[in-house]
């Protein structure tokens, strides 16, 4: 099945309930092993990408990323265009609680011209790449002022082979309560879509917002790579 038809087949509903409930959706299987293994060795294809953080250099946690460079390989591009109108729905939804106006545009390339406009004309996927005892530290992947509110991690590794440990991890910070760890174990090729920055979450006197922040639990053994679909580009 063509990966545009996986992405339209897939139970969006559901999909918007989990993030509603637990702040993360998985979206088992979203590419096949073969595409997962045609993603990995680019990490090594310095050219492909624009540039290449040492995540110690900065306190980030341990491993290295590398965000692509224009125009990006062919998957890359299909899935983030793919995926954003589904999630386009979504982040309206999410807008009208907060009481914003609900205005993401239908297609990602509405959303790149915005971006453009705003100064942010960089391309934010990314691959990440951790060995045993690297790990990625709870964050926000906020590029400038206009950041859509959803973003995608796919698993290239296969976790039952090539690493053990090395979680992803959600973590909720709801207003006055302690805060909410999520642990999805993602297979080869499953997706998680989880919030960039917040979330709405119902009260008894409406929505209100918790904020979120994802990171990569220490890889125990082996080697993990994963690959970042953020949907803003970046300043
Ligand atoms: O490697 C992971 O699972 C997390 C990657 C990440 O931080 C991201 O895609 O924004
Ligand atoms: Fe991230």
């Amino acid at each position: 099945m063509r990966l545009e038809d996986r992405i339209a087949k897939t139970d969006w509903a559901a999909a918007s309930t989990a993030l509603d409930e637990r702040g993360m959706a998985k979206l088992p299987g979203l590419l096949t092993a073969e595409e997962c293994a045609g993603l990995k060795p680019l990490f090594e294809e310095r050219e492909m990408f624009r540039s290449r953080i040492d995540m110690a250099r900065y306190s980030y946690g341990e491993g290295v990323y590398q965000y692509f460079a224009s125009p990006l390989p062919e998957v890359v591009a299909r899935l983030r265009s793919a995926l954003y109108p589904p999630l386009g729905l979504i982040a309206n939804e999410w807008a009208e609680r907060f009481g914003e106006d609900p205005a993401w545009p239908e297609d990602h390339v509405e959303l790149l011209d915005r971006c453009r406009a705003a100064g942010q004309t960089k391309p934010t996927p990314l691959m990440l790449k951790y060995k045993s005892g690297d790990y990625n530290c709870l964050h926000q992947d906020l590029y400038g002022e206009v950041h859509f509110p959803l973003q995608a991690v796919i698993m290239l590794s296969d976790p039952e082979k090539d690493f053990s440990g090395g979680e992803f991890v959600l973590v909720e910070n709801r207003p006055r309560l302690q805060s909410r760890a999520y642990v999805v174990r993602l297979g080869q090729g499953d997706c998680a879509i989880f919030p960039v920055r917040e979330k709405p979450r119902a009260t008894k006197r409406g929505w209100s917002k918790s904020q979120l922040r994802h990171g990569v639990s220490i890889v125990e053994d082996g080697e993990r790579m994963t690959l970042g679909i953020i949907f803003h580009d970046a300043a």
